[in-house]
């Protein structure tokens, strides 16, 4: 593949922008926060930039025609071409008196790349749990790197960040993954713990790798933000790459994780068996409970989706058991209404009620929880066959891991294929340390501190949990005057 370069020169097309070190003070440490800020004080355009090689590596780093220019696929439509300064809304619901706004770059290939196709080595590693979608991920990596790009030198890490410096890569090519999108889990293997920054980037060093696409949730992320800072440190000409994952749907920012789609479409299964099993026994109680440490989107939108479930307790919505608008009253009024009920429970929920604290940490230093799901089987059923002396049918469901374990799901196959293509154009274009995402429709680039540092939970004072509430005629749980709390301080929107 030709390409013909030229001096490194299209940064400076935003010349209207100016250029705002957040932590000038700690600038040989943190390089992360870089804010490109225009306009009046009024009208302020707020770009929260990501990191690219021109910031660090000398002004002779060369420019070269982005071989898509040649690429049948591509080189037609001129629009296919990201632009400078197309950048995406954080916020796309505006008042009219709303005078400023948060920015990020517009995913795509640029114009210009800053390597040559023999030059890139490539390298892929995954981390932290399994998620639906990660082996397509990989295959649209490697198919997309190949396919447009030319790259050929292409590594898997085996078993997550520690996999650099324990084990030999594998090699991959579009041939050796072309298949994997069908299966569950991942080729690479995973793991938890393990980061060690220095060992990390010695290996990558030895390597000779300069690409490394970083697939894992929020831990996933702060790791490879500290291998950014130390590539950066070393002033290595080495893109890193995230790319965000996690069933939980726990990351800001992003309007969705890929593979969530797939997880609540399998977990219906199980709240299909819960809510069989109820109808079909006298005052049968479903129980299911299903993944969500900190964040309940899972059960919230698995129960949203089933119209089934009579209650879905998250560890958004504290919530308790006795006396009046409690757990045991409300079960109560269903057995008596329907004669049996489904209750969906996020693992992260209730966890404040159970006594046992063993304050358990699992390899990468997260809170392991208890049981919640046999523990409230265990509460359910003493206290409507000892207190109430009425007999109950209670099935509970863990159908944990199956959903996370199963391979995506078509929508979701292709969420992958664009995170991948998005993370191929960034890295070629010189950007480096962000991660990739849909933000209001938009797949943007986002730099690593934006998802680092919160969660993303749901909002109790959002229309959607309200939704939740009206379709499972719940109790809310809440006592007057506690409603109106934005938790996170989150800035994301109502979608619909
Ligand atoms: N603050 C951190 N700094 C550096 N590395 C980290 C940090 N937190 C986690 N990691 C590393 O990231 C990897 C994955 O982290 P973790 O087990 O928390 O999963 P995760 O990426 O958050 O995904 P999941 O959604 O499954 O929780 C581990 O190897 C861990 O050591
Ligand atoms: O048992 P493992 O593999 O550590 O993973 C469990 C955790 O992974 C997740 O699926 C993702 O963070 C959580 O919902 C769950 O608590
Ligand atoms: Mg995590």
């Amino acid at each position: 593949m030709s390409s013909s370069s030229s001096v490194f020169g299209f940064y400076a097309t935003a010349d209207c922008l100016r250029m705002v070190w957040l932590n000038d003070s700690a600038a040989s440490s943190d390089y992360s926060k870089l804010e490109i800020v225009t306009g009046p004080p009024d009208f302020r355009f707020l770009l929260d930039d990501i990191p690219h090689f021109i910031d660090y590596l000398p002004a002779s780093l060369k420019a070269y025609s982005n071989p898509l220019h040649n690429h049948s696929a591509y080189s037609e439509i001129e629009q296919y071409f990201v632009d400078v300064d197309d950048v995406v809304a954080q916020n796309i619901i505006v008042e009219k008196k709303t005078q400023r706004g948060r920015y990020f770059r517009l995913a795509g290939p640029r114009q210009k790349v800053v390597f040559e196709p023999d030059e890139v080595h490539a390298c892929i590693v995954t981390c932290g749990g399994l998620c639906p979608g990660l082996n397509t991920v990989i295959r649209e990596i490697v198919w997309g790197l190949h396919h447009m790009y030319g790259v050929h030198k292409i590594v898997g890490i085996e078993g997550g960040y520690k996999g650099f410096y324990t084990k030999n890569t594998i090699q991959l090519t579009p041939k050796f993954v072309n298949n994997i999108h069908k299966r569950g889990g991942t080729i690479l293997g995973t793991s938890r713990g393990g980061h060690s920054t220095s060992k990390i980037v010695d290996s990558i060093q030895e390597k000779g790798i300069n690409q490394i696409y970083i697939l894992g949730g929020d831990g996933t992320q702060k790791g490879a933000a500290a291998i950014y800072e130390e590539i950066r440190k070393r002033g290595l000409k080495v893109s890193i790459v995230g790319i965000p994952k996690t069933i939980d749907n726990d990351i800001p920012v992003i309007d969705k994780s890929f593979g969530f789609d797939t997880a609540v479409q399998e977990a219906q299964r199980a709240i299909d068996a819960a809510h069989v099993e109820a109808e079909s026994n006298e005052n049968g109680i479903g129980l299911v409970k299903l993944m969500g440490r900190n964040s309940g989107f899972i059960a919230m939108h698995a129960s949203l989706a089933s119209r089934d479930v009579d209650c879905c307790l998250i560890p958004e919505s504290p919530f308790y058991l006795e006396g009046k608008g409690g757990l045991f009253e409300y079960i109560e009024h269903c057995l008596e209404e329907q004669g049996h009920m489904v209750i969906v429970i996020a693992e992260g929920a209730g966890q404040e009620l159970i006594s046992k604290n063993t304050n358990q940490l699992d390899a990468s230093g997260n809170k392991l929880h208890e049981d919640v799901g046999s523990w409230i089987s265990q509460q359910i059923n003493d206290y409507f066959k000892e207190k109430r002396k009425l007999p109950i049918n209670l099935k509970y469901i863990d159908p944990t891991y199956m959903i996370r374990a199963v391979p995506s799901i078509a929508s979701d196959n292709i969420f992958c294929t664009l995170l991948a293509h998005s993370a191929i154009h960034g890295a070629m274009a010189g950007y480096t340390g962000f991660t990739v995402g849909p933000v209001n429709g938009k797949h943007a680039y986002i730099p690593f501190h934006q998802i680092t540092e919160r969660q993303n939970k749901v909002e109790i004072t959002d229309r959607m949990w309200a939704r939740l509430l009206s379709s499972t005629n719940q109790p809310t749980f809440l006592k007057s005057g506690q409603v109106g709390v934005d938790q996170n301080n989150n800035t994301s929107q109502e979608t619909s």
